[in-house]
């Protein structure tokens, strides 16, 4: 082991998988050597699972690195990287462990290399505890492009909920970039448009489609009465594997801001929950004024991290993942973030600005 390895506490604050996704991908960027201790140490199954483990293996073939005690279960590894290289990668967490979490990490591995990757992922496309691949699509995307960040998305087969184990498939083609440019949003803007999906997959009736939309259209209805909102019940057909049925609605504003509310369904629980769940799950991150969800946020720190530059996004309160990765960044790049409380005299509305000096990282590889 590299004996300048960056030690990383896997336990600290937030404490879960994200470390791991952060720490391995800025390494990979930053060619530090890692060893991250005490994965996931107050989880109910502490250590790696198939998906974490999954992730920092395609992050080391990535990056032709050096990656060691990484198994099931393991709760100390430690990652050297070497350079990273184009080409067709795949990785399956072979279970419901969700293909977005590792274009979660993979992506900006991908960004610093010699030219374009093609990454064939699979495990879960719509799990829960993870952006289901419409957010990753339809809201991630289109924002993390402001920092000049440039994939496709191919979903070759859908894997809803968590059985069967895995089975979907999608292709990301990433381009890589010199470098990233900053980002500003700080103008939310009004909502223009709320929109979405209601699906069922598998043996699953139709009906609980429309059951989702309806019961997510009458609770938006209550607080947005202006816009028309279409959640399109949907069947999954040929391309979609497993018996579930989940909902994503996606509100945009007037300024390019995107957010989303989803759920999942689980057995014994009614339509109308699930969509009710997403429905107030949207309403809730476009009420506090901040220009971004309260999952995006920790999504885009480390782009901000990496950018030639100051970035600056106005968010709603700022979720423990999102401390965590600030606090990861700052222990593996040269960025300084700084969080700013904003209330708003009249409307006592509350938000943040992350300020974030980016760390500027250039590509060797172009
Ligand atoms: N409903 C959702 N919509 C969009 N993104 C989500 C959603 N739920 C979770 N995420 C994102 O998924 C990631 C989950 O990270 P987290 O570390 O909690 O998961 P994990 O790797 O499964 O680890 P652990 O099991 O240790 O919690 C975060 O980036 C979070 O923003």
């Amino acid at each position: 082991m590299d004996s300048e390895a960056v030690e990383i506490d896997g336990s600290v604050m937030e404490g879960g998988g994200q470390i791991l996704r952060v720490s391995a991908a800025l390494s990979c960027i930053t060619g530090s050597s890692i060893k991250i201790t005490k994965i996931r140490a107050g989880r109910s199954t502490p250590g790696l699972r198939p998906q974490h483990l999954t992730g920092l293996q395609l992050v080391s073939d990535l990056c032709s690195g050096s990656l060691q005690g990484a198994s099931i279960g393991s709760t100390d590894i430690s990652l050297t990287p070497g350079k990273t290289r184009a080409g067709n990668y795949t990785a399956d967490t072979q279970t419901a462990g969700s293909v977005c979490l590792l274009l979660q990490v993979a992506l900006p591995c991908a960004l610093y290399a010699d030219a374009a990757s093609q990454l064939c992922l699979k495990g879960g496309t719509n799990a829960e505890m993870a952006p289901q691949i419409d957010y990753t699509v339809k809201v991630f995307k289109p924002i993390v492009e402001k920092f000049g960040v440039h994939f496709d998305c191919d979903i070759r087969m859908r894997s809803v909920g968590f059985y069967p184990k895995g089975g979907g498939e999608v292709k990301a083609t990433v381009n890589p970039i010199k470098e990233l440019t900053p980002v500003t949003m700080t103008e939310r803007g009004n909502i223009t448009k709320i929109y979405g999906r209601a699906y069922v997959a598998g043996v699953l009736p139709f009906k609980l489609a429309k059951d989702m939309s309806a019961a997510a259209v009458r609770t938006i209805r209550k607080e947005i009465k202006e816009l028309y909102i279409n959640i399109q019940p949907q069947q999954e057909k040929e391309k979609a594997c497993g018996n579930g049925n989940g909902i994503i609605i996606i509100a945009e504003s007037s300024t390019g801001c995107i957010f989303a509310g989803s759920a999942l369904g689980k057995k014994g629980v009614y339509a109308d929950k699930v969509g009710i769940e997403a429905a107030e799950m949207l309403l809730k991150n476009i009420r506090h004024n901040g220009c971004v969800d309260e999952f995006l946020q920790d999504q885009l720190i480390i782009f901000m991290a990496l950018a030639k530059g100051t970035s600056r996004i106005r968010t709603g309160a700022v979720t423990l993942h999102t401390q965590t990765a600030i606090h990861i960044a700052e222990q593996l790049t040269q960025a300084k973030f700084t969080i700013t409380k904003c209330e708003d005299e009249l409307s006592r509305n509350i938000t943040y600005i992350i300020e974030c000096q980016g760390s500027g990282a250039v590509n060797p590889n172009l």
